[in-house]
């Protein structure tokens, strides 16, 4: 996975029947939006849903990495909503199509088939939602399905599935999130992480982003516009972390000008990978080694 794949660090969900939080998401700075037609949107207003996203994504305007959270396949919807958004131009058609409540590799080649052949749909990742208890232990497989792009980690419809109270500190999800990040890892796709329900609390917010950041996740889905900023800071590097990098980078040139194989900082050693980490982290601070700020 490159560098540019892993900045997806806030991936806002947008009810697909509100145009006017479809409008707002073209001015906010978050790294992904997902025009929902999926829980957000009520059965009554599916069809609300489907004719909201085809006009804002045919309006265009959106900086972000464009995802349409489509009905499960097994619903009465699935259809209609993938003819809606695969009847957009080529030029309109999203960047990817998320699946809810996918359980296997068979799932991802389904809908691998529907895309094949649609018009410019080549270039329409498919993405999963891993959130079921059966999804979770065939993670590594869908990971690895032929056109799959990244997973988004469903901890509500999760947390119901399983019967468990996550608390505060997540534990009785840790084994599921880990084997996401080891699936996505290993299939070189990016893993975000699930949703913060408290919308109003930015403490808590920041407090489980930072959970979800160091056990190796890319991003944090989000539901709410004020969510956006604070997740965007967890992810990024902090200016310690820039300062740390730039000081790896130094004793390994150093120490490879002096032909060791080894330099150390702070007491620590650091290694080849050490400075692939921290080129890593120049990389997603926008810098470069030669830039100072
Ligand atoms: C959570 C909300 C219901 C809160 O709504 P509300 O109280 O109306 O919000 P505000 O009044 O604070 O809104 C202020 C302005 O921001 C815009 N807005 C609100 N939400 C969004 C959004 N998600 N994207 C873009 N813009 C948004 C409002 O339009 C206001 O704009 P303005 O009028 O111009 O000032 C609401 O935020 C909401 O519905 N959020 C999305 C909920 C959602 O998507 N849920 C489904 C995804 S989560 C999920 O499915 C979990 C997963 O599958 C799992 O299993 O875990
Ligand atoms: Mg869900």
């Amino acid at each position: 996975m490159n560098d540019d794949a892993r900045a997806v660090r806030s991936v806002l969900y947008i009810p697909g029947d509100k145009p006017r939080a479809m409008d707002k998401a073209r001015g906010l700075n978050a790294d992904a939006l997902i025009f929902d037609l999926e829980d957000a949107v009520a059965v009554d207003a599916k069809a609300d849903g489907r004719e909201g996203i085809v006009a804002a994504l045919s309006q265009g305007g959106f900086r972000a990495m464009r995802l349409v959270r489509v009905n499960a396949a097994d619903t009465e919807w699935a259809d209609a909503d993938l003819d809606a958004i695969l009847s957009l131009p080529a030029d309109a058609l999203p960047d990817a199509i998320l699946l809810p409540k996918v359980n296997g590799a068979d799932d991802i080649a389904a809908l691998a088939r529907r895309l094949d052949g649609i018009d410019g749909a080549g270039s329409v990742a498919i993405w999963a939602m891993i959130e079921t208890a059966r999804g979770v232990l065939n993670a590594a497989s869908i990971a690895d399905a032929p056109g799959m792009g990244g997973f988004v980690v469903g901890t509500n419809d999760l947390a119901a599935e399983l019967g468990c109270r996550p608390g505060q500190d997540r534990m009785a999800l840790m084994t599921a999130l880990q084997l996401c990040v080891l699936a996505a890892r290993a299939g070189g796709i990016p893993c975000i992480d699930g949703v913060y329900n408290a919308f109003k609390d930015e403490d808590g917010l920041r407090t489980e982003s930072a959970q979800g950041r160091d056990l190796g996740m890319d991003g944090k889905s989000l539901i709410h516009p004020a969510q956006v900023d604070p997740v965007n800071a967890v992810f990024s590097p902090s200016e310690d972390e820039i300062a740390l990098a730039r000081r790896h980078i130094a004793a390994w040139t150093e120490a490879e000008r002096d032909r060791k194989g080894i330099a150390v900082v702070d007491g620590r050693i650091v290694e080849n990978l050490h400075v692939a980490a921290a080129r890593g982290v120049l990389a997603r601070a926008g810098l470069s080694e030669g830039n100072a700020s």
